[in-house]
């Protein structure tokens, strides 16, 4: 298997995005910041989805990559979840990021969090802590969940101080994400719909207006009769709302896709792989190829249920101005059909999307739909589906 470091030798975008890659410069974490790791996996207890593995080291070569393309794509539609590995870090890079994302949990104060909470509803925009308890889940149950979200412009708004010291990782992970992560996929995405292979980085700008981020998230225990009114449901099912999310892997299984069977499946964990899926506006941006794949965060098994659910994501949305209509020119679409979600001129842009769908998250009266176990609400006109 082909390591970081030949990658890098390779021609055109490659080098320029892994000689990005931070070298590992940065002292050991005082031990009250590292993290004791679960360890089991609930194997036997829980049905796992089979997803298929990418390895991202291959996209980095001119024979390899149209091949890795077509494995995309067939993952996307078939399964809109895959697992990529070989992405540029070591196990030991990953892990050393999960115990950063503990500090705005367990090292900030309750007072201090409140300073940095976010203004979800006013602004739509997720930036600062999502605090517990903000969104209704289901009968009368709230969430517990926290989580705190850094632009990868982590000079954008403050940050409390005990997360100060790790901004430059933080930074160096952001950029890590994108280019070593995001834009390689987009690149397979692209080829997959035939397009020339820059055509969805071109919107993925690291220096555009967008509202790409980093997101730590700690789920808290919760009470037996939260556990029996919700159906041991710790997020609801739904569709992210930007273009593509990776989720770094943990041992903790609790998080679900719904499989186009319509059954539930667990995603297992694999040791410093990345879960990649698709959301609203890469749907919207390819006429519904890869479409945005509903899942949810259940309680975990129960030989997990004390261990602590930490999570690393990047939630990648394409830059603000982008109209999110579908790629017409692609000649795969032009074969396969396009799946419209609105008229092209009433497409929102992705700012539009992004506001309109953080403002309401969670807080809105949902409707009952004709389907069984699901909640619907009209968000600029498009039909958006909560999953219990
Ligand atoms: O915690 C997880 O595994 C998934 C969370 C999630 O789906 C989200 O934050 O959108
Ligand atoms: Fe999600």
């Amino acid at each position: 298997m082909r390591t970081v470091a030949e990658v890098g030798s390779q021609p055109t975008f490659t080098t320029i995005a892994r000689a990005s890659c931070p070298a590992w410069k940065y002292p050991k974490l005082p031990i009250m910041y590292q993290l004791a790791r679960p360890q089991q996996i609930s194997n036997g207890l829980v049905e796992y989805a089979d997803l298929p593995v990418i390895d991202l080291s291959k996209a980095f070569s001119p024979e390899s990559r149209a091949a890795l393309a077509i494995q995309v794509r067939d993952a996307m539609t078939e399964h809109g979840f895959f697992y990529v590995i070989n992405h540029g870090y070591t196990t030991s890079q990953s892990e050393r990021i999960f115990d950063i994302a503990d500090i705005p949990f367990e090292h900030v104060a309750p007072e201090e969090k409140q300073i940095y909470a976010g203004t979800m509803k006013d602004t739509g925009s997720y930036q600062g802590y999502k605090l517990r308890q903000y969104w209704h889940i289901d009968g009368g149950v709230h969430d517990q969940v926290e989580n705190y979200n850094i632009n990868r412009d982590t000079t954008k708004r403050g940050h409390p101080q005990a997360l100060r010291p790790f901004l430059p990782e933080i930074a160096e992970f952001a950029r890590h994400n994108h280019f070593n992560v995001l834009h390689p996929i987009l690149r397979l995405l692209a080829l997959g719909l035939e397009l020339p292979e820059d055509t969805l980085v071109d919107c993925h700008g690291y220096a555009a207006v967008s509202e790409t981020y980093v997101r730590f998230m700690k789920y808290y225990p919760r009470s037996e009769e939260e556990e029996a009114k919700t159906k041991n449901v710790w997020l609801k099912g739904h569709t992210d709302f930007g273009t593509i999310t990776i989720l770094y892997s943990q041992p903790v299984a609790a998080l679900q896709i719904l499989t186009p069977q319509g059954s539930w499946k667990w995603v297992k964990h694999i040791e410093n792989a990345l879960i990649i899926n698709a959301g609203d506006a890469m749907e919207f941006l390819s006429g519904g190829l890869y479409r945005a794949t509903i899942h949810r965060v259940v309680q975990p098994p129960e030989d997990q249920q004390q261990d602590t659910r930490l999570g690393v994501f990047y939630f990648c949305m394409s830059d603000d101005d982008t109209r999110l209509v579908p790629f017409v020119d692609s000649p795969l679409l032009q074969r396969v059909g396009i799946t419209r979600r609105f008229e092209d001129d009433a497409a929102p842009t992705m700012e539009q999307w992004r506001k309109g769908r953080t403002a309401v998250y969670g807080r809105s009266e949902l409707k009952p739909s004709s389907e069984e176990g699901v909640e619907e609400e009209v968000i600029g006109g498009v039909v958006v589906r909560h999953y219990n």
